[in-house]
């Protein structure tokens, strides 16, 4: 049997397996199987704590369709909860550094990257895509360790992201796919915001989103440095510090613990 944790961050969920001490394998299907709400743990992504050479520890990411993928905000944010005070984790997508205190947690996530080689298959203006679909248009692509683009609307809400997402997600434009933000402006320091996440579909929050959305709408100059962003299940702030570096911090909470046989899910 493998112990293993069942967290959230804002109700984005997560199963983590701590394999530091313990190897964990675990192929694609048993991640979907692992997954599914009604006959396995059920959770937006899966993180797996490794040992790591370089930092406190490695995290490797999952989305419940069995792709691993290199960034996960909230699911570090939830990490570094589950470890306790400052750490370095070792990602896929680029070194994070972690500052936890009790259930609250922020994640130097790095600064955003621009280029198009990070979200796109050919060139184009990432600040300002010319492409549109439906009532979603000129959006902005970036990586913040994974790939997302994100549109300004006056309406979060009013938006069909549950047919728009899949259509976006799996446009031949992104050969990686991609996460995708609608966002609006409340205030110089406030945006609300709804995330279609490849490879997950709508979740109540995802701390990529937030960082990538704060990023893009800076760089338009629509927002200040410090910036609360509030999703379905609840706020995060995201501040750029002087280096041009994204900070997420909020709350994760640990639900429950439990001990599962991974190989009846092979
Ligand atoms: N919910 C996560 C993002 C998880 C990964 C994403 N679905 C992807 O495929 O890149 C977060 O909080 O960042």
């Amino acid at each position: 049997m493998t112990k293993f944790l069942k967290m959230h961050g804002l109700g984005n969920d997560f199963m983590l397996l701590d394999a530091r001490e313990h190897p964990v394998a675990l192929t694609a299907q048993q991640v979907r199987n692992l997954a599914d709400r009604c006959t396995g743990v059920g959770f937006d992504q899966l993180i797996l704590v490794e040992p790591s050479e370089t930092a406190s520890v490695k995290a490797r990411f999952w989305n419940p369709d069995g792709s691993e993928v290199p960034s996960c905000g909230n699911g570090s944010r939830a990490l570094a909860v589950y470890l306790g005070g400052a750490a370095s984790i070792e990602t896929a997508g680029g070194p994070l550094t972690s500052a936890a205190s009790g259930s609250q947690a922020e994640i130097d996530m790095g600064p955003p990257r621009w280029h198009w080689e990070q979200t796109l298959a050919y060139p184009l203006d990432t600040l300002h895509l010319p492409v549109s679909w439906d009532e979603l248009t000129d959006p902005a692509a970036l990586s913040v360790g994974n790939p997302h683009i994100v549109f300004e609307v006056s309406d979060p809400a009013a938006i069909p992201l549950e047919s728009l997402g899949p259509r976006i997600e799996t446009d031949p434009l992104f050969p990686a796919g991609i996460n995708v933000g609608i966002a609006r402006v409340d205030a110089l320091d406030r945006i609300t915001l709804r995330v279609w996440e490849r490879g997950a579909g709508l979740t109540r929050a995802c701390g990529t989103g937030a960082v990538a959305a704060v990023a893009a709408l800076q760089k338009r100059g629509r927002i200040g440095a410090e910036v609360t962003v509030t999703m379905p299940g609840g706020e995060v702030r995201v501040r750029r510090d002087e280096s041009g570096h994204l900070h997420l911090a909020g709350p994760a909470i640990i639900s429950f613990t439990g001990e599962i046989d991974l190989e009846a899910f092979a």
